[in-house]
């Protein structure tokens, strides 16, 4: 009753009264630090591998969204599920120029790994194919083949992007609110 009707105020007043909880994995130099800067400030610059995480509040069409970016790399993976109680929605990314086979699989494997997860059983994962301004990335097509998305037992969409442009990044945006706005009724 309290969140419906926080919801209903929300609505009337134009105030962003409710926030999301996100989590933004993936492996490193996936372009993670890269998207929360972009959503965040307009711009990007020079990143620095993420050591531990960053945190920021995404404001989107009258929602606030507490966007906690965490470090990829190989070491710390096994850190992220520590991240996720009351988590709402997840963003995966994913190098689309990266085709080295060891990194596709250990992509693979860390999304599929989520499926599992008890915290994130209601969370719809938003899988952003970065870096799609690279020359001979890989398209949706071919990255719903290699990680073998048709086996995802999650609710999940596949939007291509490029983080440093921000192409791509509002639509993504826009299914999970929807994914997450349907699961919170
Ligand atoms: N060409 C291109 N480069 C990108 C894009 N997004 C990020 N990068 C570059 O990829 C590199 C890694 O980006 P980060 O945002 O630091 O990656 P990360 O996922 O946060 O990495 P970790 O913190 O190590 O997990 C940087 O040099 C970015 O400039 C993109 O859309 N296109
Ligand atoms: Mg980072």
């Amino acid at each position: 009753m309290g969140k419906l009707l926080s919801k209903a105020f929300s609505l009337l007043f134009d105030d962003p009264e409710i926030t999301y909880r996100l989590v933004m994995i993936g492996l490193d130099a996936s372009g993670k630090t890269t998207t929360l800067y972009r959503l965040k400030f307009g711009e990007v610059g020079m990143t620095n591998p993420t050591i531990g995480f960053n945190v920021e509040t995404i404001e989107y069409k009258n929602l606030n969204f507490t966007v906690w970016d965490i470090g990829g790399q190989e070491m710390v993976r096994p850190l992220w599920r520590h991240y996720y109680k009351g988590t709402n929605g997840v963003i995966f990314m994913v190098d689309s120029s990266d085709r080295n086979e060891k990194r596709i699989n250990e992509v693979h494997d860390e999304l599929h790994r989520l499926s599992g997860e008890e915290y994130l059983k209601d969370a719809p994962v938003l899988i952003f194919n970065n870096k799609r301004d690279v020359k001979g990335s890989m398209n949706s097509s071919e990255l719903t083949e290699s990680l073998n998305l048709h086996q995802f037992k999650k609710e999940y969409y596949v939007q291509n992007c490029c983080a440093i442009t921000g192409d791509g990044l509002y639509d993504g945006f826009e299914w999970l609110s929807k994914a997450i706005n349907k699961n919170n009724k």
